[in-house]
């Protein structure tokens, strides 16, 4: 159709304030031609394509989702420079190649505009300049054609457009404040006047896209075709803006749907008190309703102004930054150096088994069926495995319940599970998951019999989350193929996969289950096998140090209050009541044994347990539950304390310095016993009158820096291969805040020197537990950042 004109070779304008800039470089003429290491430079582009019927096609192209790098916005300004100056175009239709109108602007360009290493075009050029005095305010009409996804600044282009043509199935939202920054191309101005202030407050707040045929109901899209006719449709649609057929409407400008002064006024107020109850640590939504709330009731111009000087805050933002950083983090674990760039591909996995029907096997069970894999659900007897089906449909059924899933879906969704009592059906499956008691003997004689029954290809993975998996795989000779799959309670809810490979598990293996761990929705990360792997054996020292604390004084719900303040969604003792005592003393004596140099052998949980308190399940713990599991303090926990702390030698008496002894003997409580500790050292008075009276910022460091520490044992050790993994492992996986970028990169935020003094100081008072790291000795010494990457680990991978 008509002639094809590429834009890079064609300038007519230049924003910056700085023509020299990185980004010009790629733009800049050579003899009329951009040179090939030029072209080669540029960072995306748009082509304009004129018909025969007088209209412009602009395709914005920057794989893999059309991002607006600036190349992208500079080329888009002199793609519409040039229709607007040719005669022979009557209109012009905005899309985006390869299906997807465009994920936003560039978030790999925020690394640039904070440091300032890019150029930025001058105050308000992409918002005021091009949107809304070139793309908008012009003489010639624009369509929007939408497939596949038209995010953030991708929606802010086809807002300033005058009509907007989608697909039903695309995706349209301003996801801008998970990324700690709000809509900077004019969306806090045109989304609220498109459908509403509510509507739109809703939608930046919660990052939610919407898909095209609920846009439509919406008032954000003005018709919907098939991907096959969207061009065409579009096309048509700006002609008949042309000829006056159909309106021409400037969304900045529109008012019909904004509500009155006074009902606006309520809705901000709500808004707000909502941010703050839900998100008190966040200043961005905050910032993003001040920002509508000025387009309304100075104009919206004046909003973009406002719009303007926001972003460019928001965007240097520690916020920003450690969100931005979690986005990459995020797309970055399932590149595995020697495993993802061997170009190996991932293999169909067409049915799977999950071994143990309890809380993670039917979770695990919902998560499959829920992609749509066929699954058998293997129990022992009958009734377990009745109560196995149950807990899966009653799963599913809570989705219809929520309104996130129809009757028929259900029941489709529910066919696709089979019970088993024997291994007759795994004859032609290609993937096992066990998901049984944290039992070695148990878990080794099922996967000798899975060897057995499976056949020679199948995955044999296991959802252990402490124990050796070489060990769980000691009575086969299929090393190769035995895997971890740790999920996290609930499994079809929580985010994350930890795929553990041993130094036998085949890459292809690994392959595999990185797909199967995309398809069913979860961010793997693949880590080392060692006891505990990446996550717990983070988790291990933040219920450890909170003990730690309690035993020397540190009222435990301030504690609880001071975690959850930080950002974590509970504190340590709520998370303990959570999970339940017996699996938290199971998974403690996994640590107490391989790590006894380093675990600190509190008695309070053992105390509790041997009163039949055993947390939210017995309905006690360190918190009393009602019928509704509402927490409240219990003021009988503090005998357990106190008995604990006799029996360490903790003393509190304030004249005397005591002698922190250790336990001497064991102790057996139940099933459990405790190993005494060979562990003795001191303590004073002063120590303990200063943790009754910790600061917050205390009691904070004093809970996560021993996780930093475990953090930086397991980088060490080779378990993760990037610190960016483990950012990843501590916000899915340990509910760490991810605007603050995760446990590494909170802790680069601190610094090495920092970390390592903190620790070496309470080392000596209160021994191994807190002793920091070789690793983390090295870095504090070399002044160097916890997540550079460790050149000569001892993978054990
Ligand atoms: C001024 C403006 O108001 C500010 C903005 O526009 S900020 C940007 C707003 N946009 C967003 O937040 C969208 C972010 N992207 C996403 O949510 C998802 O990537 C998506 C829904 C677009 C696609 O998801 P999915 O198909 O699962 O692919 P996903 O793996 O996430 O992304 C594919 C690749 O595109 C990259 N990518 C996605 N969106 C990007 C963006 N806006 N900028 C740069 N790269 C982006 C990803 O990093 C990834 O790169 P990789 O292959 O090298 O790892």
């Amino acid at each position: 159709m008509g002639i094809s004109h590429t834009q890079t070779g064609t300038i007519s304008t230049d924003p910056r304030s700085d023509a020299r800039s990185v980004v010009s470089a790629s733009l800049r003429i050579a003899g009329g031609k951009a040179t090939v290491k030029e072209k080669n430079m540029a960072k995306g582009t748009t082509t304009i394509d004129v018909g025969a019927d007088g209209v412009a096609l602009i395709t914005i192209i920057n794989p893999p989702v059309n991002s607006l790098s600036f190349d992208v916005l500079y080329s888009l300004k002199e793609s519409y420079d040039q229709a607007l100056r040719r005669d022979d175009v009557k209109a012009i239709v905005v899309t985006g190649a390869k299906g997807k109108f465009s994920g936003g602007f560039d978030i790999s360009a925020f690394g640039g505009v904070q440091t300032g290493k890019v150029d930025q075009p001058k105050p308000g050029y992409i918002s005021i300049d091009v949107l809304t005095d070139t793309v908008e305010a012009a003489r010639k009409p624009s369509v929007a054609a939408i497939d596949g996804l038209a995010l953030g600044g991708g929606l802010e282009v086809a807002m300033a457009c005058h009509a907007r043509i989608s697909t039903p199935t695309a995706q349209l939202g301003l996801p801008e404040l998970q990324l700690g920054i709000i809509p900077g191309f004019g969306g806090t101005q045109r989304l609220p006047r498109l459908v509403g202030i509510s509507k739109a407050l809703e939608m930046m707040l919660t990052s939610k896209p919407v898909k095209g045929t609920e846009a439509h109901g919406l008032g954000l899209v003005d018709s919907l075709v098939s991907p096959n006719e969207l061009v065409s449709s579009a096309r048509r649609w700006a002609l008949d803006m042309v000829e006056g057929k159909r309106p021409w409407v400037a969304s900045l400008y529109k008012t019909d749907k904004l509500d009155s002064f006074g009902e606006a006024r309520e809705i901000f107020k709500f808004g707000r008190a909502q941010v703050r109850r839900q998100a008190p640590n966040l200043q961005h939504p905050l910032v993003c309703i001040d920002v509508v709330e000025t387009g309304i009731i100075s104009g919206p111009r004046a909003g973009l102004w406002k719009e303007f000087e926001s972003f460019q805050e928001l965007v240097r933002s520690d916020t920003c930054k450690s969100l931005v950083h979690i986005f990459f983090a995020q797309r970055g674990t399932t590149k595995v150096p020697a495993v993802t760039d061997l170009g190996l591909k991932p293999r169909r996995v067409n049915k799977v088994a999950v071994i143990g029907g309890g809380l993670m096997g039917s979770g695990i069970a919902t998560a499959l069926v829920l992609s749509n894999y066929p699954v058998i659900l293997k129990e022992i007897n009958e009734k377990f495995l009745q109560a196995g089906l149950d807990r899966v449909k009653a799963n599913l059924q809570s989705r219809v319940k929520k309104g996130k899933m129809t009757q028929e879906k259900f029941e489709k969704t529910f066919s696709l599970l089979k019970g088993a009592l024997d291994y007759e059906s795994f004859r032609d499956v290609d993937m096992v998951i066990e998901a049984v008691i944290e039992n070695v003997s148990l878990k080794q004689q099922i996967f000798a019999d899975l060897e057995k029954y499976c056949p020679p290809h199948c995955i044999l993975a296991s959802n252990t989350s402490t124990i050796d998996l070489n060990l769980v795989g000691s009575k086969t000779r299929s090393h190769d193929r035995i895997i971890g799959a740790h999920f996290f309670s609930p499994a079809h809810i929580m985010p994350l996969l930890e795929i553990v490979r041993t130094n036998k598990t085949s890459p292809q293996v690994i392959v595999d289950l990185l797909d199967v761990g995309k398809k069913i929705r979860k961010t793997p990360v693949v880590v080392g096998n060692c006891t505990g792997f990446a996550v717990n054996r983070m988790f291990f020292p933040y219920t450890q140090a909170a003990l730690l604390l309690v035993e020397h004084g540190t009222d435990l719900y301030l504690i609880d209050k001071a975690v959850t303040k930080f950002g974590m969604p509970m504190g340590p003792f709520r998370l303990v009541d959570l999970v339940g005592f017996g699996v938290g003393v199971a998974t403690a004596m996994q640590f107490i044994e391989n790590f006894p140099e380093r675990t600190y052998k509190s008695m309070v949980i053992p105390l509790m347990q041997e009163d039949k308190r055993a947390g939210e399940t017995t309905r006690k713990g360190f918190y009393l539950y009602d019928d509704k599991r509402k927490a409240r303090p219990d003021p009988e926990v503090k005998k357990y304390i106190e008995k604990a702390r006799s029996i360490s030698g903790v003393s509190v008496d304030p004249k005397v310095r005591h002698r922190w002894r250790g336990l001497s003997g064991s102790l057996t409580i139940g099933c459990l016993t405790i190993i005494s500790s060979s562990v003795s050292h001191f303590f004073s008075t002063q120590h303990f009158q200063q943790l009754a009276k910790l600061s917050e910022k205390d009691i904070i460091e004093m809970i996560f820096l021993p996780v930093v520490n475990e953090a930086c044992r397991v980088f060490a050790e080779g378990i993760a291969v990037k610190a960016a993994d483990l950012d990843i492992s501590s916000v899915m996986g340990m509910g760490f805040p991810p605007y603050r970028g995760g446990i590494m990169f909170w802790a680069d935020s601190l610094g090495s020197k920092y970390i390592y003094t903190r620790l070496e100081e309470w080392s000596k008072t209160f021994g191994g537990f807190f002793k920091p790291c070789a690793f983390l000795a090295e870095r504090a010494a070399a002044g160097a950042p916890l997540s550079a990457p460790v050149e000569q680990a001892k993978s054990r991978m």
